[in-house]
């Protein structure tokens, strides 16, 4: 058997174009464009790219992208001025804060002052607690671009199994979260479960979340599993030449894909979708935030 490729890149594109339909709209009757402030601090690379690739797609969509680059030595103090500024700028609908931080900041206060109704990346106690108590949150971009993929191969996950693997804040928590909404049975595992690969074999919705290149074997998944890697890692490829690497996912892509009933590949799978939610939500943001 051979998986039905689940293509992120796609389902991308189609959200994009709502959104850019939806912000086109609102400049059409409400006279005005919607604004994403990303603060980005320090040089990371990869982070440099994430941030260059969301203010090019923020731009496609037809908003507007307003980025603040600060050196990695700037202070906690600074970076939460910085927020509160945009808190309080009526042309800012949306902020995120890349992460991860330089490790003099805390990244976990810097997040929450964020005014939870610009919080697109639905990173702060107060959409966390919204999203569990199933009220209006904003929803973390990856969790949301997941179950979004989910739904292209699974009309209805009511009763399925769901195993995630990983609990952070940013990806496992709030989508074990979301799966619960659909009425999913979730399981969430992490560095401490046992048994892991069993736990594994039961799913039917397999989610990995982990950061470590290809730890999900072929032997884990069950026959006909939907299978959403969300990892995301830089990998050597000598096979390419001196110094090269390559994106591999947490999933073993050639033995699951053998084995499951859909999965989605790295590159090309999640992280589109993340980018893709990220505008989804900085849409809402501005919709709510002048009550439409
Ligand atoms: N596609 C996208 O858009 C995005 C992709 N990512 C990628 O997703 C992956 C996860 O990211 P993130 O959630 O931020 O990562 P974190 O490092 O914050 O969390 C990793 C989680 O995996 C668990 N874990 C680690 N090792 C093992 C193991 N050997 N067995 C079982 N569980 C383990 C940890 O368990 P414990 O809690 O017990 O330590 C932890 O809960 C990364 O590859 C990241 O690059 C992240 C964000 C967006
Ligand atoms: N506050 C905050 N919010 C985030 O959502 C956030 C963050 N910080 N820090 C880092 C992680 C990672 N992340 C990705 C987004 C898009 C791709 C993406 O588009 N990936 C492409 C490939 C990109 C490439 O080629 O390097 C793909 O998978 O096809 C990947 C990863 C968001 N994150």
């Amino acid at each position: 058997m051979s998986a039905r490729i689940i293509d992120g890149k796609a389902v991308a594109k189609s959200v994009r174009e709502d959104v850019a339909a939806g912000v086109a709209a609102l400049e059409k009757d409400h006279g005005f464009t919607p604004g994403l402030a990303v603060v980005l601090v320090g040089e990371d690379p990869a982070s440099q790219v994430y941030v260059r690739n969301k203010g090019i797609a923020t731009r496609e969509a037809g908003m507007r992208s307003i980025e603040h680059k600060l050196p990695a030595d700037t202070s906690q103090d600074e970076v939460i001025a910085l927020v509160r500024r945009l808190n309080g700028d009526d042309e800012v609908d949306g902020i995120l804060v890349q992460l991860p931080l330089p490790g003099h900041i805390d990244a976990n206060v810097v997040i929450n002052e964020i005014d939870p109704d610009k919080d697109v990346d639905g990173l702060t106690e107060v959409n966390a607690g919204r999203l569990v108590l199933g009220k209006d949150a904003l929803v973390p971009c990856t969790p949301q671009g997941s179950i979004l993929l989910i739904k292209t191969v699974m009309e209805d996950m009511s009763g399925a199994n769901a195993v995630v693997l990983g609990r952070s804040i940013l990806v496992g928590k709030p989508l074990a979260s979301l799966l619960l909404a659909e009425n999913c049975t979730v399981t969430t595992a992490h560095s401490r479960t046992k048994d892991l690969e069993e736990v594994c074999r039961g799913a039917d919705i397999l989610c990995a979340a982990v950061g470590r290149p290809e730890m999900v074997k072929g032997d884990w998944i069950k026959p006909g599993a939907v299978v959403i890697d969300v990892g995301i890692n830089r990998v050597d490829a000598p096979e390419k030449g001196e110094g090269k690497s390559r994106l591999v996912g947490d999933v073993d892509y050639d033995a699951a894909s053998a084995v499951a009933g859909a999965i989605t590949p790295v590159p090309g799978g999640v992280g589109p979708m993340t980018i893709a939610c990220l505008l989804k939500n900085t849409l809402t943001a501005a919709k709510r935030r002048r009550g439409l």
